[in-house]
Formats: structure tokens, sequence, C-alpha cells
């Protein structure tokens, strides 16, 4: 059976994308309710009903999703009783008299505001108007007063019309519809049938079966536009219809592929007998002029609606373990119409088919208005040794980003000098960024900068203040140009009330005293990792899961110019290698953990400096010293050659990397570990991450790949949770 919502997924989940707003009207639905837990990565939610009501059905009725999956979809979602907002209905009232004046219909404003009040017609006004993407209805609204109004107000063609896609069960005869897939129109919209509105219905069924079954399972979208007669072989005015609309059909469909060449693999016959259409043996018998394809359609088109919402009916109830969900075409994915004996499955299929082509086809790129998920502006800056990363973050919505490059000419006149010294020249070039984009310091809701060398914290958002500025400014736990991030973010908002905040820096630091013992007292573990990216990652799992970082857990990998494998347990970044002072594996610059006897021998050996010493340990150390390069896409290349020095050593890396995963299993403590988490420039490598995958296969937990590391995005994100009041900021230094 074709996994049509694997598909589905994979389309969807191809680019990191902003989540469209939808409107829920039917909330307190739990068949709906249900759907939407299994959504929270691809959409927000708008629940038109009371917040106390909504968390009384999910309590009453969803027990069996689990709570996290609840409880995340619900914190993730707003919740809006129409009556509560008079400042929308206002509007949308207004708007729905001039739309009901332009139809010829008087409607007064007291109606209007009646009308819309209701949750079905807020939520399609709400689209409408800019304020959300899409609505969803139909489960317990009657079409007349759900799907009626949808496509009288949200409709952007003439003619539109309702797809039923259907995926039939294995034991569904495959030689009926290729793969078991066949696409019903029109099953929903049109009562009255001219030939140009059928000629329409079959294009827009046609389009939809082309925009959701990918080409290498339905190379061609085969429509029959069936009748009870066949190319002329009986008479009547349904006939008549048909033979009507097939003349009009090459006309529009060559419209639609000059909108977009994907549509040139759709071919419609009509009017074909509905056996010579479900049967080979029937088009046998109508040889003489039989369809222009080898074997049988997957798309029918029906003459008129009764058949069209008989055939998906018939379907659904014979059956019931097909998937199936209705589409619409001509609303440009704005409505999503159930059928009142939907199930969840349904729903949510119907919902990502809509998602997939808005975002594919819609050239969806926002929500207009950021109405019920406010979109806060936060200036994300992360200072690095020779550039000013700099990023202006809408909401989720990365607008605008430069690497702000500082010439080596520049940086001269500093050499040698504290880092703190960059900061006026650094601040000048953020500010010529913002003037660049049209922004002032006032349109900014938080500046985010990267966390410097501070004293070891909790992981979370916190507050830039003077203590932390402090810190930064003495430099006492070390000179690093990402000391400068709360500096710059401080001075931009001076006087402004605007908060400056830093996320997860390096010195994150939540690990067991047990895990701070090592053999000398002297010498206690210290933990400095890749955290940001750390906690990103995980929690980025976490939202694919629809679950909270605080219920997952997950060994981290991040593997860069040096490389840190975290454990995080339920929330808590438990146990990490310190991945700037020489311990784990050896990285593409780093030596790692060395024999420690022979380290001491090599200090006391008068070979070389403590400086030399330091550099071979980062930054000129692991793959640098073993093979000359830092490049795993060289050692690649050189391994591909058939170079055996490159062989042992790339090999000898990733053994050390998957000991380090393995290593964790002890700081879960027994519990199971969800997944594996690789990240960082390394996991862009399939072989890298196919050997890793390999050598930590006896854990049974699956590999997960995060390429890169999206450490703008994670500031941002850190600063967006405490304006959304997700999350509290905290105020450094913490209590002891
Ligand atoms: N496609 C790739 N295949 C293998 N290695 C890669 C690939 N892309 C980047 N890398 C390696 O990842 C490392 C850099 O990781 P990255 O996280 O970008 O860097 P940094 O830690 O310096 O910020 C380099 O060793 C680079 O060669
Ligand atoms: C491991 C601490 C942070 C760090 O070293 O970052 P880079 O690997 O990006 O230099």
């Amino acid at each position: 059976m074709f996994d049509i919502e694997a598909s589905l997924d994979s389309r969807l989940l191809a680019v990191p994308r902003n989540r469209p707003t939808v409107m829920f009207p039917e909330a307190l639905d739990p068949r709906t309710l249900e759907a939407a837990c299994f959504l929270g990565r691809f959409i927000r939610p708008v629940f038109l009903a009371p917040e106390a009501e909504v968390r009384a059905v999910a309590a009453q009725r969803l027990a069996h999703l689990g709570a996290d999956r609840v409880a995340y979809t619900l914190s993730e979602s707003a919740f809006v009783d129409p009556v509560s907002r008079p400042d929308l209905v206002e509007s949308f009232a207004t708007a729905c008299v001039a739309f009901s004046k332009a139809q010829g219909r008087a409607m007064d404003l007291g109606e209007a505001r009646k009308l819309v009040s209701e949750p079905g017609r807020f939520g399609i006004w709400a689209v409408k108007l800019g304020h959300a993407d899409m609505v969803v209805g139909g489960a317990i609204h009657e079409p007349k007063a759900f799907f009626r109004p949808m496509v009288d107000i949200l409709a952007q063609r003439s003619v539109t019309c309702e797809a039923g896609v259907f995926v039939l069960p294995d034991e569904h005869p495959e030689e009926v519809y290729p793969h078991n897939i066949v696409v019903f129109g029109d099953v929903g919209v049109n009562a009255s049938m001219t030939p140009r509105t059928l000629a329409e219905v079959a294009v827009g069924t046609c389009a939809v079966a082309r925009d959701l079954i990918p080409e290498d399972v339905l190379p061609e979208i085969r429509c029959a536009m069936v009748s009870y007669s066949n190319r002329g072989s009986d008479e009547g005015p349904s006939p008549e219809l048909v033979r009507q609309a097939a003349d009009l059909v090459p006309a529009i469909l060559a419209e639609r592929i000059a909108h977009s060449p994907r549509y040139a693999s759709i071919q419609i016959r009509g009017e074909v007998k509905v056996s010579v259409a479900l049967s080979r043996r029937s088009a046998g018998l109508y040889h003489s002029d039989g369809l222009p394809w080898e074997g049988v359609p997957n798309v029918i088109v029906c003459p008129n609606l009764d058949m069209g919402n008989l055939l998906y009916h018939l379907y659904a109830t014979r059956f019931p373990e097909a998937k199936k969900f209705p589409v619409m075409f001509g609303l440009w994915f704005q409505g999503v119409d159930l059928p009142m004996d939907c199930t969840p499955e349904d729903i949510r299929l119907a919902l990502k088919a809509s998602l997939m082509r808005l975002h594919a086809y819609g050239e969806w790129k926002r929500t207009p208005k950021d109405t019920f998920f406010r979109r806060h502006r936060v200036l994300v800056l992360n200072p690095g040794s020779t550039s000013t990363k700099t990023s202006v973050f809408e909401g989720d919505e990365e607008r605008f980003t430069e690497e702000l490059q500082h010439s080596a000419e520049e940086l001269k006149a500093f050499e040698g000098r504290p880092i703190t010294d960059q900061f006026t020249f650094r601040k000048e070039a953020v500010l010529r960024f913002l003037a660049d984009k049209g922004l002032g310091l006032g349109d900014l809701d938080a500046v985010a900068g990267r966390g410097g060398l501070l004293r070891p914290i909790p992981h979370g958002t916190w507050k830039v203040g003077a203590a932390m500025l402090d810190d930064l400014r003495a430099g006492q736990r070390g000179e690093h140009a990402s000391n400068l991030g709360a500096l710059i973010a401080s001075e931009l908002v001076a006087g402004t009330g605007t908060p400056a905040y830093i996320v997860d820096p390096v010195v994150v630091d939540e690990a067991d005293p047990k895990v701070r013992i090592s053999g000398l007292k002297e010498l206690p573990r210290r933990v400095i990792s890749h955290a940001l990216n750390q906690i990103a990652t995980a929690r980025r799992y976490a939202e694919e899961h629809e679950t909270f970082y605080e219920r997952v857990n997950v060994i981290v990998a991040h593997m860069g110019g040096g490389i840190t494998v975290g454990a995080h347990r339920k929330g808590r970044y438990i146990d990490v290698n310190n991945g700037l002072d020489g311990e784990g594996p050896f990285s593409p610059q780093r030596t790692g953990t060395l024999p420690a006897g022979q380290l001491i021998d090599l200090c006391f050996s008068g070979k070389y400096t403590k400086a030399e010493l330091k550099l071979k340990n980062k930054g000129r150390g692991g793959m640098i010293d073993l093979l000359g390069t830092s490049d795993m896409r060289e050692v690649e290349r050189r391994v591909e050659a058939g170079d055996a020095e490159a062989t042992l050593v790339y090999d000898a890396m990733i053994y050390q990397i998957a000991k380090a995963i393995t290593g964790q299993v002890p700081a879960f403590e027994g519990a199971p570990i969800d997944a594996i988490l690789l990240t960082g420039g390394m996991a862009r490598s399939p072989k890298l991450v196919g050997e890793l995958t390999r050598l930590t296969a006896a854990l049974g937990c699956p590999v997960k790949v995060y390429p890169g590391e999206n450490e703008m995005a994670a500031l941002a994100k850190g600063a967006l949770r405490v304006l959304s009041g997700r999350e509290a900021a905290k105020d450094y230094p913490p209590a002891i």
C-alpha cells in the first residue's frame, strides 16, 4: 500500500519552514483535537473555544495519546473564544456586510456580527482577512453552516471542486487502480453541473491528484469522465453533458499546463462508460474506441455530485482501512472540508495534503497578520574570531542574516589586546547592518547575543545584566569573541527597555557531581561544550515528535571543528566531554583525550613550549596533525581513492565518536534512549553517518541527522520562548 502519509511528511519536512496558522472552529470535537495533536510540527493551531473547555475535552477523550503529546500541542496553540475578541468580530462583520452586498444580498451589521461570532464563520473570515492561513471544519457543522460559506467566501476561481483521495488497502484488487490509488471528483461542491463546470472539475481533480501523488508512483494522471455511455454508445442528457465537457477540457488543461509543466502528465478522456473505466475486460468489449492508455484510470470524474458523493462514501465504508481524505481545489489551499463521519486519521491526512500543497505550490511564506501568534522581532548577534554573524528574526522566520566580515587589516589593530577592545568597532558594524535593513533599535522586541565564557550555569535564556557584563569584561574565564555578544546586545538596548539575552552559552553545566570527579583531586572535570547546538538539536528532535525537551532521552554528537558528545536526560544536559580543552574524540582540529603519561613526558621533554602544546591540543591537533587537513571532505576523497593512512585515521575518528556515544549510556541510569542525534558540519557526510549508525546499532535506538549548526535560529528561539511567555529568563549569576 502506497504510504501517502509518509510521502506527505517527507515533502513537508524537506525544508524547515515557518508554520502556517490553522483555525479550528470545531475545537471541542475530540477527533479534530486528536488530529491536531499530530500536527504540531507543521502548523500553529488556533482553537476557537475557551481554553478550559478544550483542555477538558483533551483530558477526558485523549488520554490514549499520552499526556506529553497533548500538553505539547496545547502549549503551542492559541485559544480564542470569538466573543472575547469584539475587535475581530467587528472587522469580520464589516467585511461580511460588504461581501453580501457585492453578491446582491442585503445584510445589516447586527446580523453579520451574530453570524461571524459563530466559530465556523469566525474561522473563515480570519483566513479571508489574513489573520490565519487555513480553516478546517465540517466534522460537526452541517455543510450549509460551514462548507458552503467557506467555499463562497474563500473561492479564488469561478469553479471550485472537492477531490476525494483514496489509497485502498492491499486486499483491494490492484488491477483496478494502479497502486490502489484513486481520486474521485467532484465529491462535494457542485450541485448543478454545466459542461464548463464539469470540465473545470475534471482538470481540478486531476491537478489535485498530480500535486499529491509523486510522479515516480503514478507517472501519468489518467482521468475517465464517467457516464453510463461509452463514447456515443448511448444517449441522454447526462452523456451529452459529459461529451460537451470533454470537448472543453483540452483548452482548460492547456491553461493549467501553461501555469505549470508538471500538469503535462495529465490525460483526460470522456465520456467513458463506468464499466470500461473499471475493467479491462469491459474495455476490450468496447475496443473500437478504447482509452488512450494501457490499463485503467486513477482519477474518476463523475457527471454529478450525487454520484461523486456516493463513490466517496461507498469506498470509505466498504474499505475502512483505506487512507482517505478530501481536498479542495480553487480555494488557494485555504480551506479543508471534513465529512461528518471522518476519523482523526482522515483529518490529519486532509490537513497534511493541504499544507503540502500550500508550501509546494502556494508560494506561502508567512501568515499575513500576526494576530494569534505574535511575531516578535529579535536581533541575533554571534561574534566569531573574524566576523560577527548578525540576523533579524520575526517569529520563527529568519528575515535577514549577514556574516559581517572583519578584515585582517581591521583586526590587526586589536592584536594582543583584550577582546573587549573590539566592542565599539563591532557594535558599529551591527548598527550599519540594521540601518541597511531599514530597521532602528526601536523596531526590536529583544536582542539575543551568543553567550561567552561565564561561570558554569544551567541551560536556558539568561538576562544580560551588570554581573554578567562584569564577568565578561574581566574575561577571567577566558578570552573569546563570543564574550562580545552580551556586551554589544546590552549596549544596543541601553535605555530602550528592550530586553537583551544570551542563550545556552558554552559553559552550560548541569552535570551530576559524579561526572566531575577525575582521578586527581586537583583536576576536577570541567564542562565546556557546543551547548547551544546540542540543546537546540535535542529540542528540535522533541518538537518533531510533538513533545518537550524535558520529556526526551537523547545523545547528541556535535561534529564540527570540535566534537562534543552529550547526554540529555529529560531536559537536563547531564554529561558531555570538554570539547575545548582536550577531552573526547579527536576532531578535525583538536586532539581530544590524549594518553596522560605520554602527554606529561611530552610536556617536560623541552621539545615544545606551553603555547605550542596548547595550539596542538586545540587548533593544530586531530586531523590536521594526523593527515595535514581539517577538511573532512578532502579526507573522504582520499579514503575513496584508497589512501590507507587516511582510511585508518578516518576510521579511528569515527570509532572514537561511536565510543563516546555508547559511553553515554550510564547517564540515563538504565532508562531507554529515544535517539542518537548527529549534527554539525560532518553530519553532512552520508558515509560518516552510515558508519556511526552501524557502530552504535547495539544501542537499539534510531539515529537522526541534523546537519550543520543552527546557532542563529537557536539564539532567536531562546529569546522567543521568553517573549512568548513559554519560559522565564534567568538571572545571572544563578543563586547557589
Ligand atoms: N559534506 C561534508 N562531508 C564531510 N564533512 C563535511 C561536510 N561539510 C562540512 N564538513 C566538515 O565539517 C567540519 C566543519 O564543521 P562545522 O560545524 O561547519 O564547523 P565549525 O565547528 O568550525 O563551526 C569540517 O571538518 C568540514 O570539513
Ligand atoms: C566546545 C566548546 C565550544 C567550541 O569549541 O566551539 P567551536 O568548536 O565552534 O570552536
